[in-house]
């Protein structure tokens, strides 16, 4: 069964389309894992699909009703993690379930019941009665997460909820969300963390520039770029000079330059090492070389030319 399904999706600010005919579905009990870099749209689709913010054109249907006709009952049934931390530093971690609860129209024991089922839930027990001044930004991701969880939304939409904590923090999230579904919840997760995608997303939408761009289980995704060869270079003195001589290596499709490192991707069987190697030696000493087999980050960096790694905020 489809929890929720984005057609045609058309959004503009200003002359630039956001998002541009956007399909997605989601169905009922997965983690769909939504990719993207910086400004490729995720966001706003994620407010469009929380009736935060309206579109252009196109329908969206949560829980099979169109989402405008039927906002408050299909916002009553999703919680929003959005990316900046909005919780009430006056207030207590639990003074602040007991109000988001009570704005999804929870009261008596059952408010008192799920607040505390969802502070054991993210692991704030023991800090309930604190307020969240005094709270990391790990437990402070948390307690937000579970302002979002207080009222058993059956559809859970994260933007990007693991940015800038620390790592123990971070696997809590994760355990969590998986542990949300095996609850039969549904979850839209986005985030710029492959390994993220790669542990917990049952399917996996990539966008760019308003587009989807690709969509499918991470198996499907790396399958379907097996076609290729990534050489992993290392060299004494990395430069541009030799980036544009590896680029114009017959079969080379894409280069990437991190410093002295080069990731080169040819198409298969162009047995690129030896003239990457040869390339290499004649500018400068090589420290290590090597053929890798591709990742989802590869399929990342194929199909937007762009690394996900660009934003690395921790
Ligand atoms: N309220 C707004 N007014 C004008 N432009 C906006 C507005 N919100 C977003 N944009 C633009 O829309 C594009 C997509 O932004 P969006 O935040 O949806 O991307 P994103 O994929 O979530 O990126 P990030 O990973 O950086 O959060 C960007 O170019 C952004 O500048």
């Amino acid at each position: 069964m489809l929890i929720a399904e984005m057609s045609n999706i058309v959004k503009r600010y200003g002359s630039s389309r956001v998002l541009d005919h956007v399909d997605i579905v989601i169905d009922e009990g997965e983690i769909l894992g939504l990719l993207g870099p910086n400004g490729a749209g995720k966001t706003t689709l994620i407010h469009s699909l929380a009736g935060l913010i309206k579109t252009d054109s196109g329908e969206i249907k949560v829980f099979n009703e169109e989402l405008q006709r039927n906002l408050s009952t299909i916002k009553s049934k999703i919680g929003l993690v959005t990316q900046e931390v909005t919780v009430f530093e006056d207030l207590t971690a639990r003074e602040n379930l007991e109000f988001f609860g009570g704005i999804y129209g929870l009261r008596g024991e059952e408010l008192k019941k799920r607040v505390e089922e969802t502070l054991r839930f993210v692991g704030l027990m023991d800090r309930a009665k604190q307020l969240p001044t005094k709270f990391s930004g790990g437990m402070k991701r948390r307690l937000n997460i579970a302002c979002a969880l207080v009222h058993e939304p059956k559809l859970i939409i994260m933007d990007e909820p693991t940015v800038g904590i620390d790592p123990q923090s971070r696997n809590h999230i994760l355990e969590s969300i998986r542990k949300l579904q095996q609850n039969g919840t549904t979850i839209l997760y986005t985030t710029h963390y492959i390994e993220e995608v790669q542990a917990i997303a049952s399917r996996v939408v990539v966008m760019d520039q308003g587009h989807v761009i690709a969509e499918g289980t991470v198996d499907e995704l790396v399958e379907n770029i097996q076609h290729e060869e990534k050489v992993q270079l290392e060299v004494e003195e990395g430069s541009e000079e030799l980036a544009e001589q590896l680029q114009k290596i017959n079969g080379v499709k894409q280069v990437i330059r991190n410093g002295d490192r080069f990731s080169i991707i040819s198409r298969t069987g162009s047995g690129n090492l030896d003239r990457v190697l040869t390339v290499a030696k004649s500018t400068g000493g090589v420290k290590s070389i090597n053929v890798e087999k591709p990742t989802l980050e590869d399929v990342f960096l194929t199909l937007t030319g762009k690394t996900l790694r660009d934003r690395e905020d921790n």
